[in-house]
């Protein structure tokens, strides 16, 4: 049986009283911990202003986790190693006593001078947290040190490379952990194992048999609390520059030559660097933007962008992006990609389907508009499965066929609920696989990509909102493949 590896460290959040920490982190901390990932070796320290104690905290951890739990169960032991430190992260002074506090955790759980440090505060100041770090001798440790950043990385290339420039000052490129949630998805990491072990699927993962690639993430959700980090950002900057880019790298990379870090970020930023880069007046051939109105999402009115909050009156920020890529290299040339994602679509969905090219002749079907191409969906969320769509004879019919599908959902298979995203990634840091973080070339790379077209959209004033919420975005997203003989395929 395969031994679980429980990695042993003090675990230091900056921001633990913020929303990453309660929806995301406590929970997947606890999850580790109830799966064994975690044993008794491990400590957190929660840093942020106000004013708590170790209890509160603590409190606040059971609150996050209510859900997780089963009937009676007893959370003392676990939330005994939480910690508190009331921290301004702008103070000198505050990083003075941390190093102390860390050595004291860990003489009493034995962690062998690991630590982790988690910056789940605004970018604004990892720089300077990283600086302290170094400046204040708390990478100085007999174990490991790393840094696990949170997105976004920059505003631009720019301001990209000058925070990288301010972490690389402190910490080294292999500590540094830059998160990228969709990479701990399941089917996103799925993604290389259907594609390099299944030899139906590689031997045709080219423009020879592939007609175009579909991804798709679409949400029901509005700008929720975030209309001031959201305004600054849109759609663009907050899922295309690293979760759609991470997931069309996924879909490209040749097979890695083994599955290191090295190799898969290696085979991954090539992808990148093939990616088309548009000539400015191209961009809108390319590239269209939307923003959400009022409009009925699951049965519930709900109002439009612009209104969600006084600053995002007269917004020409965009919360919906559909576009089209090309990989100039022996593999993808001649095949579209089609990207799509946006806040208040008619469901929360990721999937990335690819369809085949069709056969020359098709005797079963009359016409050629009711042909249906072979496609394989992967589904990463709210399901999580493949399924692949085929032709099958159409029953008592003569000589004609029907679409039929193949379907494989992973919960029916593994019978449990897969690792939540951040689980697997604190996890993967802890263990020091990097491999699902991202390299800074993939993060350089992408914000080139990306800048080509905010900077164009920047100089024309877009007549927004321009989609209805509820519906799936801007009637120019249909077009987008229109004018190439494709569809969207329903999500
Ligand atoms: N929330 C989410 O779902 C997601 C968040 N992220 C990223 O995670 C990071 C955190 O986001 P989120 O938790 O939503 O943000 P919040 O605004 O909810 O939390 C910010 C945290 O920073 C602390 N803080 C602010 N200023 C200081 C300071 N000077 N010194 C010490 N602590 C400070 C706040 O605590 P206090 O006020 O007590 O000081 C709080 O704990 C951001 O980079 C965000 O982009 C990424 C993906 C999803
Ligand atoms: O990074 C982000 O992702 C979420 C969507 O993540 P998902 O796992 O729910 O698909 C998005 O809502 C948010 O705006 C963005 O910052």
């Amino acid at each position: 049986m395969e031994q679980t590896i429980q990695p042993r460290a003090v675990i230091v959040i900056f921001g633990a009283t913020g929303d990453l920490a309660k929806r995301k982190l406590f929970p997947s901390i606890y999850r580790l911990y109830r799966s064994g990932k975690l044993d008794e070796h491990f400590a957190v320290i929660g840093l942020a202003r106000r004013p708590w104690t170790d209890e509160v905290l603590r409190e606040n951890v059971e609150n996050s986790i209510q859900d997780a739990l089963s009937p009676d169960e007893d959370l003392s032991e676990f939330i005994s190693h939480f910690y508190y430190k009331s921290f301004d992260v702008t103070e000198k002074e505050s990083y003075q006593g941390l190093n102390e506090i860390i050595q004291n955790l860990e003489g009493q759980y034995q962690t062998e001078g690991n630590r982790l440090f988690y910056l789940a505060m605004a970018p604004d100041f990892f720089g300077a947290i990283a600086n302290q770090l170094n400046d204040y001798g708390l990478k100085n440790t007999s174990g490991w040190t790393r840094l696990v950043i949170e997105k976004p990385f920059g505003h631009d290339l720019p301001s990209a490379k000058k925070l990288n420039h301010e972490l690389q000052a402190a910490f080294r490129e292999d500590q540094i952990y830059r998160i990228d949630h969709y990479l701990g998805k399941e089917m996103v990491q799925n993604i290389e194992v259907i594609r390099f072990a299944n030899g139906i699927f590689e031997h045709l993962w080219n423009n020879r048999f592939i007609s175009n690639i579909q991804i798709t993430s679409s949400e029901t959700l509005g700008v929720e609390e975030r209309a001031r980090y959201y305004d600054t950002s849109g759609a663009t900057r907050d899922m295309v520059q690293n979760h759609m880019l991470q997931m069309v790298a996924l879909l490209a990379m040749e097979p890695p030559i083994s599955l290191t870090t090295e190799e898969v970020r290696s085979e991954k930023i090539k992808v990148l660097r093939a990616l088309r880069m548009m000539e400015t007046n191209e961009i809108d051939d390319y590239f269209i933007r939307g923003q959400y109105g009022a409009g009925t999402v699951k049965g519930n009115s709900v109002i439009g962008y612009q209104d969600e909050d006084e600053q995002l009156e007269n917004s020409r920020t965009e919360t919906f992006v559909a576009g089209k890529l090309l990989i100039d290299n022996y593999r993808w040339a001649g095949v579209p990609f089609y990207i799509r994602t946006g806040k208040r679509m008619t469901e929360k969905s990721t999937k990335i389907v690819i369809e085949f090219k069709d056969i020359p002749m098709n005797l079963y079907y009359q016409k050629d508009d009711q042909r249906n191409p072979n496609l394989l969906v992967i589904n990463i969320q709210p399901n999580e499965g493949i399924t692949l769509c085929l032709n099958a004879r159409k029953s008592g019919e003569g000589a004609l066929a029907e679409p039929i599908q193949l379907a494989y959902h992973q919960n029916a298979v593994s019978g449990i609920n897969t690792p939540e995203a951040y689980e697997k990634l604190i996890y993967d840091s802890m263990l020091g696989d990097a491999t699902n973080f991202t390299h800074w070339d993939e993060v350089a790379l992408s914000w080139q990509f990306v800048d080509k077209i905010l900077e164009n959209w920047s100089e024309n004033q877009p007549a927004f909102p321009n989609y209805r919420s509820g519906s799936m975005g801007p009637e120019a997203s249909d077009e987008l493949l229109k004018k190439d003989g494709f569809h969207w395929w329903p999500i």
